[in-house]
């Protein structure tokens, strides 16, 4: 059974870059590796709903907290086989975004913190009621709001279809969100957390990475993070 790595972190963190190099330093090493990536904005409906959302389309679905929480879960409910065989025929997992970011960003936008109502209903929505998977690590990139809000504009700039969306643009959600992240790490929500920083070009960023997970996985070989013993969640129940 492989290991699985969920990546989170603000919009512009640089969660999707590290989990390519996760991927690439894996492969290099002779790893089987399935990459993932949510919303699936092109492969499920209820993820281009929510991304037509939040662009503003569908009148006051955006304004909906729990609405748009459950289409990112049904999003998620929809891959959990494709994500059960991938973590049984290969040995790294890695996911961009996963149930985190659910718990984060509606829990921000309720102006709530990890402890509230908002997170444990994603606990119950997800985990418990859909049945989609548990990953083994997540790693939060944390990165300062400002960068973060800096590299969205900039690829805005560079890439006409990444204009940014309602939550991108919205300095505050994202302030509240990096609050609550550090508190599901601080809970050890979920599965375990490693935290990797800002300060890092993307090659130390994806040692660093790679280390601070194998650490947590107890593998043999510092860096090596698709092989050996994975530690099954110590989740906190919500
Ligand atoms: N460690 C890094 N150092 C410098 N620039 C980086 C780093 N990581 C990512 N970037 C740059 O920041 C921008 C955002 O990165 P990326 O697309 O990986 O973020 P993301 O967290 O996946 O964003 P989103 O959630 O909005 O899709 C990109 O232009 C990328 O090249
Ligand atoms: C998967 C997921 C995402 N979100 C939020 C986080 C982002 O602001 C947007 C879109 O994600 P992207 O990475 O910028 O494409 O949606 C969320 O609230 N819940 C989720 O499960």
């Amino acid at each position: 059974m492989g290991v699985m790595v969920a990546v989170e972190g603000l919009d512009g963190a640089g969660k999707a870059t590290l989990v390519a190099a996760l991927a690439d330093a894996a492969a290099r090493r002779g790893a089987s590796v399935s990459t993932h990536a949510f919303p699936r904005y092109d492969a499920d409906v209820h993820a281009g709903l929510a991304g037509e959302a939040l662009h503003g389309a569908h009148g006051d679905l955006r304004s909906s907290v729990h609405a748009m929480a459950v289409l990112f879960a049904l999003d998620r409910a929809g891959a959990a086989a494709e994500i059960r065989e991938a973590r049984n025929t290969h040995d790294l997992v890695l996911v961009d975004r996963y149930v985190a970011s659910n718990a984060a960003y509606g829990a921000a936008r309720e102006e709530q913190d990890a402890d509230g109502e908002f997170v444990a209903w994603v606990h119950a929505l997800e985990i418990d009621r859909l049945g989609v998977p548990t990953p083994d690590v997540q790693v939060l990139v944390r990165v300062p709001g400002e960068l973060a809000a800096r590299r969205v504009r900039e690829r805005a700039a560079s890439d006409p279809s990444r204009t940014p969306d309602g939550y991108e643009s919205d300095a505050a959600l994202q302030a509240r969100c990096a609050q609550v992240y550090d508190e599901l790490v601080a809970r050890t929500w979920l599965a375990p957390w490693s935290v990797v920083g800002a300060d890092e070009g993307p090659a130390a960023l994806t040692r660093t990475a790679e280390s601070l997970v194998a650490e947590r996985l107890g593998t043999g070989s510092p860096g090596d993070i698709s092989s050996g013993s994975s530690v099954r969640s110590d989740t906190i129940e919500t």
